[in-house]
């Protein structure tokens, strides 16, 4: 019988790592067959495999992005669900998957073995908000993408003497803003865990100006300030109904000009955080945790997610990631405001 892996949810640098890892590990060490299924968990309910052997994963854990697609399809919805997966599974010859994929992939990843699916997961995302593991991976590569171009945003805001803001993602979570300001030395970071004032923002920045320098400000795209109830959002909802969000810089920056009489720029990062080559780290992480997932499959730990702790993979029950999100303690935001103003 074949091992399916399917890539869901947002993309993320490292998932072509995972896919890898998995294949070389899957056949090589365990002489097991892989298939892909394409697009997540569109794949699974339609039954649209690709075959997985070593040719088709040659060199790709250095590529952005994922060689099997992935979306945001619900596996519950306009179809019979578990009985559908299962169906299909069972006519394609696969029993059993390995899911890569955040806190929803995962979720509904739980629902399906609660329902008597074999399934692994794999911890993606570039927020790093899932619990359960120290880190996902991509969520390296984003913040050196962040941090370079916040240090490119700096020589500019140096030169013509501005204040700056670089948006960066976080939905819920503030890791991306809190590790790349930290890095790149930004003069406040503002993150969802931590409702601001604007009068706040604005003694950071004037303190910043009065001492000579150009003021760099990160904020995630889910930061919300204390006069608001929700993050920003303008751009309609995503293919699951949430609001997208991104935009909270661009209502920052004239605000910050309003009120401090410094130009100001804003530059929202957007994709490009997600786009593109891994960072060694997360390519690593990444290979480990394919190889791990296909052991888990091998030892029949169903409904288990592989997981970081320290330097070492191991495997936690998807109730533990998918408890709570892993969201900045108080304790790192105190020690990065340190640095700020
Ligand atoms: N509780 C749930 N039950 C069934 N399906 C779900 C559930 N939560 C989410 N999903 C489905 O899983 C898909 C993937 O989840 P989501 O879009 O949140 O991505 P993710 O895996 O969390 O990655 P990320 O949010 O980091 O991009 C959702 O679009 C949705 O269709
Ligand atoms: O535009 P998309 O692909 O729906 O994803 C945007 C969301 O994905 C994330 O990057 C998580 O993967 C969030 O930070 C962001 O809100
Ligand atoms: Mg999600």
């Amino acid at each position: 019988m074949k091992i399916g892996i399917l890539t869901s949810g947002g993309d993320c640098p490292g998932l072509n790592a995972v896919i890898r890892g998995a294949v070389l590990k899957g056949t090589e060490i365990y002489g097991r067959e892989l298939v892909g299924f394409r697009d997540g968990w569109r794949g699974v309910v339609e039954g649209d495999i690709i075959p997985l052997g070593r040719k088709d994963i040659q060199g790709i854990s250095k590529e952005g992005g994922t060689i099997l697609g992935t979306s945001r399809t619900n596996p519950f919805e306009g179809t019979n669900g578990a009985e559908t997966v299962r169906e299909n599974m069972e006519r394609l010859g696969v029993d059993s998957l390995i899911a890569i994929g955040g806190e929803g992939t995962l979720a509904a990843a739980k629902r399906l073995t609660d329902a008597g699916i074999k399934i692994v997961g794999v911890p993606k995302t570039v927020d790093n908000d899932l619990s359960g593991t120290d880190y996902t991976f991509g969520f390296d590569t984003a913040t050196q993408i962040a941090t370079d171009a916040m240090d490119r945003l700096r020589t500019t805001g140096d030169s013509h003497g501005r204040c700056m803001v670089a948006e960066v993602m976080g939905r819920h979570v503030g890791w991306i803003a809190l590790h790349s300001g930290m890095a790149a030395g930004a003069h406040a970071i503002l993150i969802p865990e931590q409702k601001t004032s604007m009068d706040q923002i604005v003694e950071w920045v004037t303190s910043v100006r009065d001492r000579g320098r150009a003021p760099l400000i990160v904020v995630a795209e889910g930061f919300t300030l204390d006069t608001m109830d929700d993050a920003h959002s303008e751009r309609g909802l995503d293919a699951f109904g949430r609001p997208r969000l991104g935009g909270i810089g661009d209502m920052l920056a004239p605000e910050i000009e309003a009120r401090t009489g410094l130009e100001t720029r804003s530059t929202t990062l957007g994709h490009i955080q997600r786009g593109g080559t891994p960072s060694a780290y997360d390519r690593v992480l990444a290979t480990r945790y394919g190889m791990a997932a296909v052991d888990s499959i091998v030892n029949e730990r169903w409904g288990r997610m592989v997981s970081l702790q320290g330097t070492e993979i191991t495997h936690v029950g998807f109730d533990e990631a998918l408890g709570k999100l892993n969201t900045v303690p108080q304790s790192r935001y105190d020690e990065a405001a340190i640095l700020f103003g």
